[in-house]
Parts: C-alpha cells; sequence; structure tokens
C-alpha cells in the first residue's frame, strides 16, 4: 500500500478530499449521499456519483439501491496453492475497499517507481465513485478438495438441474469465484473488474463475463421502474432494500441455517437469457400484455389500474410469465432480482444477440429460484421469445466487517 497522501484519488482529483468532501462535491457540481448507513449493508444510496460503504453485516450490492451498469465476471483458480488463494482474496479487498471509495489501488496510476507497472490501470481517475459496489461469490467448484474445503461446502449450494429448454453455452457458465461490480459509470465498473483480473494474474484467468446496462430490477421501489429489453416495467413487485422482514425470511442466510460461514450472506443465480427480439418485435402488443399479464404502458396487473396495484393473478392468463412467477403459484418462493438488459451486437446472422442478465439473491436457491424456474420453463409462454444460455451459482459470504477481515476469511479459518 502506498502513502495516499502522495497519490491523487479519484475524490481528490475532483477536489473532494477528506473533511472538505461534502464542500468539494458541490464545488464540482456532484453530489454526496447521506451515508446513514447502520453497517448492515441495507440502506439505498440514492444520488449517482456518492460512495456507498464498504464494510458492513452484508455486502453491498445485493440490497443496497441497484446502479445502472454491470461489469460481472465469473474467475477460474489457476493456483493449486491455497496459501496463494488466500493472500489473492486479501488483495482483492484491500482493492475493492479503495476503488469502491473512489480511490484507486495501491500507490495508484502514477507517482511510483516509473521502471515497474502503475498498481492502478488509471481509467477511472478524475470519476466520481458513481455508487461502485463490489459483492464476491464462491462456485461449487470451489469446494471440489483442491484448497481443502470440500467440508465446508454449504447444502444449499447445489448444482442446479438442468432446466426444459435451457441451452447453456459451458464457456459462459460456472466459475470458482464471481466478483459482481456494478456502478452508475459503465467506466467505474469496467476498472473494477479490469484491476482485480490484473491483481490475480497467474491465480486466477476470467472464466466468462457480462457487461450489462439499463438495470432491469430495482431494489427501491419509490423510484421509477426501469424497463426491460422487451419494453416492460421490469422489478415492480421485487423484494426492497428497505423491506428488512423479507430480506430476513427470504434473503439473508440465517446463523441456524448454516454453515457459520455464510451467516449474512445470501446465495447469487446468474442467468444469461438472450431474447428473441425480432420475433417479440412482430407481436402484437396485445400478446406481449398477455405474455406478462400485465400492461405495456402503466405496467398494470390485469384488471387493476395501477402498476403498484395487488395483482389479480385469475385475471391474467393461467400461462402469464407474472402469474407463474408470483410467490402465490410457488408456495411462498421470493427472491431479490438484480438484472440488467445486455446486447453484445449481432449474431453474424443479422439478430441483435440482446437479452436479460438474470441476477437474483435469496436465502437457498432450493426454496427459491429452482422451484419457480421449473414451473416457469415448463409452462410459460415467455418461452417461445427467450433462451437461457448461460448459468452460474455462487454462495455470497457476509460482508467484510472491518480493515482486518477480508473476502472469505470465516471460510478459510478452520472450523468455520
Ligand atoms: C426464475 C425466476 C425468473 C426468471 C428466470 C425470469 C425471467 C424474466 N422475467 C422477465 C420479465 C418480467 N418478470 C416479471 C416479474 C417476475 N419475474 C420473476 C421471476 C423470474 N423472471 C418474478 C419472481 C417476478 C415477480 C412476480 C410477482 O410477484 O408478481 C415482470 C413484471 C414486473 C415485475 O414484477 O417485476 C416482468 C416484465 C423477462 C423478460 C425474463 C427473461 C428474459
Ligand atoms: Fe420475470
Amino acid at each position: 500500500m502506498g502513502d495516499k497522501a502522495e497519490v491523487p484519488s479519484r475524490r481528490s482529483v475532483l477536489g473532494w478530499g477528506g473533511a472538505g468532501l461534502a464542500l468539494g462535491a458541490a464545488a464540482a457540481g456532484g453530489t454526496v449521499a447521506a451515508l446513514g448507513d447502520d453497517g448492515d449493508g441495507t440502506t439505498p444510496v440514492a444520488e449517482s456519483g456518492a460512495a456507498v460503504p464498504f464494510h458492513g453485516k452484508h455486502q453491498a450490492g445485493i440490497a443496497t439501491a441497484v446502479q445502472d451498469r454491470l461489469h460481472f465476471a465469473a474467475f477460474d483458480v489457476k493456483t493449486k496453492d491455497r496459501a496463494e488463494l488466500i493472500e489473492l482474496l486479501k488483495e482483492w479487498t484491500e482493492a475493492a475497499a479503495l476503488m469502491t471509495q473512489g480511490h484507486p489501488v495501491g500507490q495508484g496510476a502514477y507517482g511510483g517507481i516509473v521502471e515497474a507497472p502503475p498498481d492502478d490501470t488509471g481509467e477511472a481517475l478524475g470519476l466520481k465513485p458513481s455508487r461502485l459496489t463490489l459483492t464476491v461469490g464462491f462456485g461449487p467448484s470451489l469446494f471440489d478438495g483442491r484448497f481443502g474445503l470440500e467440508g465446508k461446502r454449504p447444502k444449499a449450494l447445489v448444482d442446479l438441474p438442468k432446466f426444459p429448454g435451457d441451452n447453456l453455452d459451458p464457456a459462459r457458465s460456472g466459475g470458482d469465484l464471481c466478483v459482481q461490480a456494478c456502478a452508475d459509470d459503465p467506466q467505474v465498473a469496467v476498472h473494477a473488474i479490469r484491476n482485480l483480473a490484473r491483481i490475480g494474474f497467474g491465480k486466477v484467468a476470467i472464466r466468462w463475463s457480462q457487461l450489462g446496462f439499463g438495470k432491469t430490477s430495482s431494489t427501491t421501489p419509490d423510484a421509477q421502474t426501469p424497463r426491460n429489453m422487451m419494453g416492460f416495467k421490469d422489478g415492480t413487485r421485487n423484494i426492497a432494500g428497505t423491506d428488512t422482514e423479507n430480506l430476513r425470511k427470504h434473503v439473508w442466510v440465517s446463523e441456524k441455517d448454516g454453515p457459520d460461514w455464510m451467516a449474512g450472506g445470501s446465495y447469487l443465480v446468474a442467468r444469461r437469457i438472450r431474447m428473441n427480439i425480432e420475433t417479440w418485435d412482430r407481436t402484437s402488443l396485445k400478446e406481449q400484455e398477455d405474455i406478462f399479464g400485465r400492461t405495456k404502458g402503466e405496467g398494470a396487473p390485469f384488471g387493476k389500474k395501477r402498476e403498484h396495484d395487488e395483482p389479480n393473478l385469475k385475471a391474467m392468463p393461467e400461462v402469464a410469465h407474472v402469474r407463474l412467477a408470483h410467490p402465490d403459484t410457488n408456495g411462498g418462493a421470493m427472491m431479490l432480482r438484480r438484472g440488467y438488459s445486455f446486447t453484445d451486437g449481432t449474431d453474424g446472422l443479422g439478430r441483435l444477440d440482446a437479452g436479460l442478465f438474470f441476477l437474483a439473491y435469496q436465502r437457498d436457491v432450493r426454496d427459491s429460484f429452482i422451484p419457480v424456474q421449473l414451473n416457469l420453463a415448463r409452462r410459460d409462454v415467455l418461452n417461445e421469445y427467450i433462451q437461457h444460455v448461460g448459468s452460474a451459482v455462487f454462495a455470497v459470504p457476509p460482508g467484510v466487517r472491518t480493515d482486518s477481515d477480508w473476502w472469505g476469511k470465516a471460510l478459510f479459518s478452520e472450523g468455520a
């Protein structure tokens, strides 16, 4: 770690340094969030330039307010050395704590030894913290015996079953580790993943990654609900970041769920879902609305007027997406959705390679994603227009509590 006094931070570059933060932000035309986080990682931070606290009971990037952009990366661990993996996780934690607060990594992008590559790649210099959150997860393959973790695999970290209609590309699926980087500025999110990958050179390698734009779910229901690539409001009935009761019941792993090292964590399902956009665009408005069971303009459930009116499932076709996904159809199953739209150019046949990068957090995938997706995969009329082409599941540990804590410390400690 270098001397921060010698190195310009992303904030000090903007004149935001130290105690003059609020004043400097105002002078720079920026905003400072009321960071009243009580350490439980759930306080939504609304202002888009601000920093989201890194330390807390839960990792940020789950119940915290959803940012506009995503860079998600799944990594394969290349080293066979447990100590080297631990060292990497410590270095990653230190870098993540800096970057999320708007600082460059290590000695920064310049000003260090000129004969060596700079510690930070530099493309985020001058940019605001942009509500960057970095959320780490551990995939089932990390517990395969290479690192002495085979006895520590949570029972809830199951391999997802093959669902009807799945057309999964192994090159876009799985991973030993993942990092979800969300920010309001795409350059800030990309910078974060790039620097973590650079720190991990020789120890980990990116297996696959996904860029996302236009959040398709919100954890702040008071904000305007975003629309997905099919033009529908998406995230209307999501678990809000302030809904402590549903977060406790459906998102956070409790102490009695076990294992101990996962208490306060969650399980993440990631699915790359390709949309058949050209066919969708030739579908009548009535059919589009029947598919979801909601109106396209207001987003109101069938038979009701306003978006947030309580849905009457019987007013929707039996195979409507919302009817089939609703908790009442799935024994009360709920999850916190946090997905993003993606467009990765065209597919060589002139069709847009676009869709939804679905991300959902839950207390146990066996009670949430798996039963809901089984129901959808078997019956959802939306399936005519979508295909699941990538898949991964991760155990997302609790938050990093202090400066001496690090991502995975409890997992790697004896007896946890
Ligand atoms: C297994 C879980 C789900 C997958 C996969 C999924 C894919 C998917 N969804 C949309 C668009 C919409 N989904 C909506 C609601 C909704 N979807 C799920 C779950 C999955 N969706 C749930 C649990 C819900 C909420 C149901 C409820 O409680 O009413 C909506 C309506 C607006 C909203 O409430 O968010 C839309 C629109 C797409 C396009 C898609 C795959 C590409
Ligand atoms: Fe959905």
